[in-house]
């Protein structure tokens, strides 16, 4: 099966960005989300990135033109109807993906692929919302997409070889290296990274040193690129939450209870960059 036209669900941080790498290696996307207005604050993300590029000569404005052009702005899951693949980046929420992919199963044409951008949760239960769980997958991107190599794939229990090949060289198309891993909490990333930072937030939360101090012994100590406060704070800590909660819930371990101050602060709508403060304030 030959990938030509993919539909991106959540045109947020990461549906914008796996919209634009799409569009760069050639797909006809279709970038949907719930209201006009989020589609088009994701466009708004691409263009200004897609203008840096211009800007640093890595591509002329008439190839960026053509990247723009390859994506069209939806807010109806009808529209899926033509597609051969749709990548959910919608919220880390559970009952969300089944309602989507439950959607999806109805609209997209028989040979579609339907993969999710979960952080954690499981592709098995994602796919039991569907009538195809072997053309259920999980192509995890990481934050930001286009600077970031991996796509973490992740084969549900039911996932074909034929499908899983595709997602593969799909990748791989768009300049990413793949790895391989089965579903379970977390898969192989969040199960490494997430509890770093919640440790971190612990630290805080106890007051062994300021958000700075921890920030920078990661950084300087460790060569990490950003301390894990300020990662939590790119990521969304409502996403950081509900990957502590789906760790938690699925391992049913006490280690991964997530810090009271992760809480506080979700509840706060303190999420990060995304809303101007999280532990730090952003302009
Ligand atoms: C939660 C999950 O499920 C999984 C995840 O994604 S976990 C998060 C994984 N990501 C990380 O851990 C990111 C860690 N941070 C980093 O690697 C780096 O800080 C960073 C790449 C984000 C920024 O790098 P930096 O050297 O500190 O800053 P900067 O020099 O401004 O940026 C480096 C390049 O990235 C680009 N860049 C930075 N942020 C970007 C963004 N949000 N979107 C697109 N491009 C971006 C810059 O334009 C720059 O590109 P050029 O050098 O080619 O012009
Ligand atoms: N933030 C990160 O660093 C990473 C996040 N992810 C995962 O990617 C997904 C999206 O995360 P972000 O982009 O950070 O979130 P975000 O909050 O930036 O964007 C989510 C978008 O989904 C839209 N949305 C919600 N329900 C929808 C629906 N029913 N139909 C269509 N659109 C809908 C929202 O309006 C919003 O624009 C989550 O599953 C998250 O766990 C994966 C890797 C990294």
């Amino acid at each position: 099966m030959k990938v030509e036209k993919v539909m991106v669900v959540g045109a947020g941080q990461m549906g914008s960005g796996i919209a634009q790498v799409c569009a760069q290696a050639g797909y006809i996307v279709l970038l949907n989300d719930l209201k006009p207005e989020f589609v088009e604050r994701g466009l708004g993300v691409i263009n200004k990135n897609l203008s840096r590029n211009v800007e640093k000569g890595r591509m002329t404005e008439e190839q960026k033109q053509a990247v723009l052009d390859r994506i069209t702005v939806s807010t109806d899951l009808q529209d899926a109807a033509e597609v051969d693949l749709v990548i959910e980046a919608a919220v880390e929420n559970m009952e969300v993906k089944s309602n989507i992919f439950a959607q999806l199963d109805k609209i997209a044409p028989a040979h579609a692929i339907l993969a999710s951008n979960t952080s954690s949760l499981p592709i098995t239960e994602i796919a039991a919302a569907t009538n195809r769980p072997d053309k259920v997958i999980g192509m995890h991107f990481m934050n930001p997409v286009p600077v970031m190599k991996l796509v973490e794939i992740i084969r549900g229990l039911a996932t074909s070889d034929e499908v899983y090949q595709v997602i593969e060289d799909m990748t791989k198309s768009l300049s990413k290296v793949p790895v391989e891993v089965n579903d379970f909490p977390g898969f192989v990333s969040n199960r490494v990274l997430m509890p770093m930072i919640n440790e971190a937030i612990y630290t805080l939360y106890e007051g062994v040193a300021t958000k700075e101090a921890i920030d920078e012994v990661m950084k300087l100590g460790m060569n990490h690129p950003m301390g894990p406060l300020t990662l939590a704070d790119f990521i969304g800590l409502d996403t950081c939450l509900y990957i502590m909660e789906t760790l938690h819930e699925g391992f049913g371990d006490d280690k991964y209870r997530p810090c009271p101050l992760l809480r506080k602060y979700v509840k706060a709508g303190w999420l990060g960059r995304k809303t101007g403060r999280g532990f730090y304030v952003y302009e």
